[in-house]
């Protein structure tokens, strides 16, 4: 039963929202039966028409929108047709609404797919029982081009395949049996629960995938065996919308971007079917159009709602999915009916055959006989003619005899497959099971190692906790005893400039300064005061330094003079001695003796100045004894050299015996020469006079001196001492400080060692730690693996029980194909025998099991 069947769109408007009542005015639409006209608000744009199967407005019931485009859909599919119901529009232009409602129980708001449900399961209690049902559903989601099992969502990318018997089908999709509406309404809310939904300007819950919720109907007749199924697809798909207008930003726009791209997609579909001229039709552009494949230009009546705002806010929106739902009227599908045979019917139609095939046999046989009786001659014509009418019916006969046998041979071969298929699906669940065996030993091992190593994990960050409060300790009284070293790397740096300073000042300054007694741990301002106390006494000991260097000086010159003084004496001397010698020349001596009073009386001027000089320079002089002795020495020798000169009498002037003086000449030379000596003498008194006086100065001076000398040196000894002690101390202090610091020095390095010590054992136990970690993801990576694996080997196993449940049920059925028990499969099939009506909603099974 084949039919050329185009899409059946109808179009559908909702209410005005609030958003649209506060944006614009009015409708922007008018409606008639079957005519949309849009009013265009903008002057350019001209009043458009568009003519559908029918047009519900915005009063139009959920019952009454059912009722014509999908009703006759699942109708359909009660009879074996693929079915499929579309919602196409707009965001928040009523998809959801019009495809599940706002309440799947409620009678009067619930949408095209619960009342499809209802509709079905009327249906199978309103047939009789000799037709028996199954009634699987599926239900996914495609999410940015992903199919996501929404019975399943750790399935969260599914593919697409197709073959021969199934055509287009997801592979892995969950399918659950259901017994009824209560079910079906449990599992439809589980899915929702798990759809990719979000608030939007434009809609608080807007759909951000195109959901697929699949009824597959498979019934059997309990009488000649005969099976059909129908698959029905109920896509509310999500809605075209304007960025601008739904404010999607990030993941939202990412949503939206694919959302478009598939509707897009979809319209090049329609397009391609629709233009007459596409040799190719593009179903594998996106994942949606590769579904509906079979629903649009395929095996399936089909019908396409368009839902719309009547808001002139969303005009342009409306008149988009006006022309979509236009372009979609156009396709023409395919639908027919998918008959199942099974073996039972087959075997059925094959001993119906059989039966037919001795029968005529017998026929043929009796002919046969009858003819060997009456012989070849009793062959008249008319005989001949009905024999020829009977070999024409006997070829006939035979001919379906040879196609029955054909047929039946056929129904051997595909039993004899599915008997070996059964076996291989033995051999391969009797494996499966084994490997599941070992694959939940694997997994109890991993889960063991795993929690070793989650525990050795703990014990380490344990570890590593520790260690980094050891290490923060650490570093801590490292960062203090850097401080400490350097603060005492700073007060060796001053004690060492301190000491030095003091070195320095030891060596140039005065030991008077010094007799304060030093310490070690002074404080900055006496610092200061001993620093300043210090060049003071630098300065006095320079200036003492050069009035000794200028007295040493003097002292020299005082020593030069006094030769020049004895050099004159003896020079004096030996003058007087040539007096005593040459009496005759008196005038001479005379002269000499003038000379000689000159002399005196510049040494006497000298001495004068000298004598200033001496008084005038308070010099200190730092001459060792023996030089003072000396001086004693040099000055008692010009004392007795003076001395003698004063003591020496002036020798008689000696008379030339060969001369003859007058007595009265020679009186009065004697005279002259008493007077002469009188005066010299008086002179040489009053010189000595002066020399003493000026010997004891210069003792008092020199005492003074001698005494200043001792007091420097017994300030030079204490300072020495004080040197000695402050060295000492300076020693003492240093040697702490030194020890101090070699001790630190030593801490530091120890716990330098410690730390990169505790760093290796850090980056050791880090390295440890990321590979346990590393390990650990491996590990559960594994464990992941095998559980999905461990799944699927579940699923597949489910799975294949059920199929082997279902060969052995059709082995059964083929067995005792007329008196056939009724079988109770439990949890896995459910098959609902037509005319359950009184069970229906009473009844509330539990949920089905998973089949493929
Ligand atoms: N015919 C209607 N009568 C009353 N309210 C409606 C109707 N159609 C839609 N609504 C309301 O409009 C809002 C948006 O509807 P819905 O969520 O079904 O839009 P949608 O097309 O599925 O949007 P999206 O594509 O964003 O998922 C909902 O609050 C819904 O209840």
């Amino acid at each position: 039963m084949e039919d050329q069947n185009n899409v059946r769109v109808v179009c559908r408007f909702r209410p005005l929202n609030d958003l649209e009542c506060q944006r614009a005015q009015g409708l922007c639409v008018s409606f008639s039966d079957q005519t949309v006209c849009v009013n265009s608000q903008s002057d350019s744009a001209e009043n458009l028409k568009f003519t559908f199967d029918k047009v519900f407005t915005p009063e139009s019931s959920q019952e009454a929108v059912y009722n014509f485009a999908a009703k006759p859909i699942v109708e359909g599919v009660m009879q074996g047709f693929n079915g499929t119901v579309f919602a196409y529009g707009q965001t928040s232009s009523g998809k959801t609404f019009t495809m599940s409602g706002p309440d799947l129980e409620d009678p009067i708001t619930m949408g095209i797919i619960p009342r499809m449900v209802n509709t079905v399961f009327d249906f199978i209690s309103d047939t009789d029982n000799n037709t028996e049902f199954t009634v699987k559903i599926s239900f996914c989601e495609i999410y940015m081009e992903k199919i996501k099992d929404l019975l399943n969502p750790t399935e969260g990318n599914l593919k697409i395949h197709e073959d021969k018997i199934k055509g287009v089908f997801i592979e892995g999709l969950t399918e659950m049996y259901v017994s009824n509406d209560i079910e079906v309404h449990e599992i439809m809310k589980e899915g929702n629960e798990n759809r990719e939904v979000a608030s939007t300007y434009m809609n608080a819950v807007s759909s951000r995938s195109h959901s697929l919720f699949i009824i597959t109907v498979n019934q059997t007749n309990s009488k000649d065996f005969s099976g059909k199924v129908g698959k029905l697809f109920l896509v509310d798909l999500a809605g075209s919308e304007k960025v601008a207008k739904t404010g999607a930003a990030g993941l939202r726009l990412e949503e939206a971007k694919h959302i478009n791209k598939s509707l897009t997609a979809l319209g090049q579909v329609i397009n391609s079917l629709t233009d007459g001229k596409s040799t190719h039709i593009p179903y594998r552009d996106s994942k949606l159009t590769r579904v509906l494949q079979d629903s649009l230009g395929g095996n399936s009546k089909t019908s396409l709602i368009v839902t719309c705002s009547p808001s002139p806010y969303n005009e342009a929106e409306t008149i988009s999915s006006l022309r979509f739902g236009i372009r979609a009227k156009a396709i023409k599908n395919k639908p027919k009916v998918n008959r199942e045979h099974t073996v039972a019917e087959l075997k059925l139609l094959l001993a119906k055959c059989q039966e037919e095939v001795e029968k005529r046999d017998r026929i043929i046989a009796k002919l046969e006989n009858k003819l060997k009786s009456q012989g070849d001659s009793l062959l008249d014509i008319s005989t001949c003619s009905r024999q020829s009418q009977e070999k024409i019916d006997a070829d006939d006969i035979m001919a379906e005899i040879d196609e029955l046998k054909y047929r039946l041979e056929e129904q051997i071969d595909i039993s004899k497959k599915l008997k070996d298929n059964n076996d291989k699906l033995l051999r391969e669940l009797a494996e499966i099971k084994s490997e599941r065996s070992m694959m939940i030993q694997q997994l109890e091992e991993t889960q063991q190692r795993t929690s070793y190593a989650e525990k050795s994990v703990k014990e380490q960050e344990v570890v590593i906790e520790k260690l980094v409060l050891t290490k923060d300790s650490l570093e801590k009284s490292i960062e203090i005893a850097m401080k400490n070293k350097i603060s005492s790397d700073k007060i060796i740096t001053e004690k060492d400039s301190e000491i030095f300073q003091l070195k320095q000042d030891l060596l140039m300054n005065s030991p008077q300064k010094q007799r304060k007694s030093i310490t070690f741990a002074v404080s900055p301002a006496e610092l200061q005061k001993v620093k300043s106390q210090n060049s003071e006494l630098k300065k006095e000991l320079e200036l003492t330094k050069d009035q000794l260097k200028a007295t040493v000086k003097e002292y020299n010159k005082v020593i030069d003079e006094n030769e020049i003084l004895r050099d004159k004496q003896s020079s004096s001397y030996r003058k007087t001695e040539t007096f005593k010698t040459v009496s005759p020349e008196v005038v001479s001596l005379k002269e000499e003796i003038e000379d000689f009073k000159m002399m005196l009386n510049q040494l006497q001027s000298e001495s004068e100045v000298q004598k200033l000089q001496i008084n005038e320079k308070d010099i200190e002089m730092l001459k060792i004894k023996e030089e003072n002795e000396n001086l004693k020495k040099k000055i008692s020798d010009i004392q007795g050299t003076i001395d003698e000169i004063l003591t020496t009498k002036p020798p008689e002037p000696q008379i030339p015996e060969t001369k003859i003086k007058s007595p009265e000449l020679h009186k009065h030379e004697e005279n002259f020469a008493e007077m002469l000596l009188a005066k010299e003498k008086s002179q040489y008194e009053e010189q000595r006079k002066r020399w003493d006086s000026e010997r004891k100065d210069i003792m008092h001076d020199l005492e003074n001196r001698i005494n200043r000398v001792i007091e420097l040196e017994i300030t030079l000894d204490l300072a020495k001492e004080a040197h000695r002690n402050l060295e000492k101390n300076i020693g003492k202090n240093e040697k702490e400080l030194i020890a101090k610091n070699q001790y630190m020095e030593k801490y530091i390095s120890k716990l330098g060692s410690e730390l990169q010590k505790e760093q290796l054992l850090k980056e050791k136990i880090k390295t440890e730690c990321e590979y346990n970690e590393k390990k650990l993801k491996e590990q559960l990576d594994r464990v992941r693996v095998l559980e999905a694996e461990c799944e699927e080997f579940k699923k597949k196993q489910l799975r294949l029980e059920s199929r082997l449940k279902f060969a052995e049920e059709e082995a059964y059925n083929a067995n005792n194909m007329r008196n056939r028990p009724s079988i109770n499969h439990g949890n896995v099939r459910k098959p609902i025998k037509g005319g359950f009506n009184a069970e229906r909603l009473t009844i509330m099974s539990p949920i089905a099991e998973v089949g493929n």
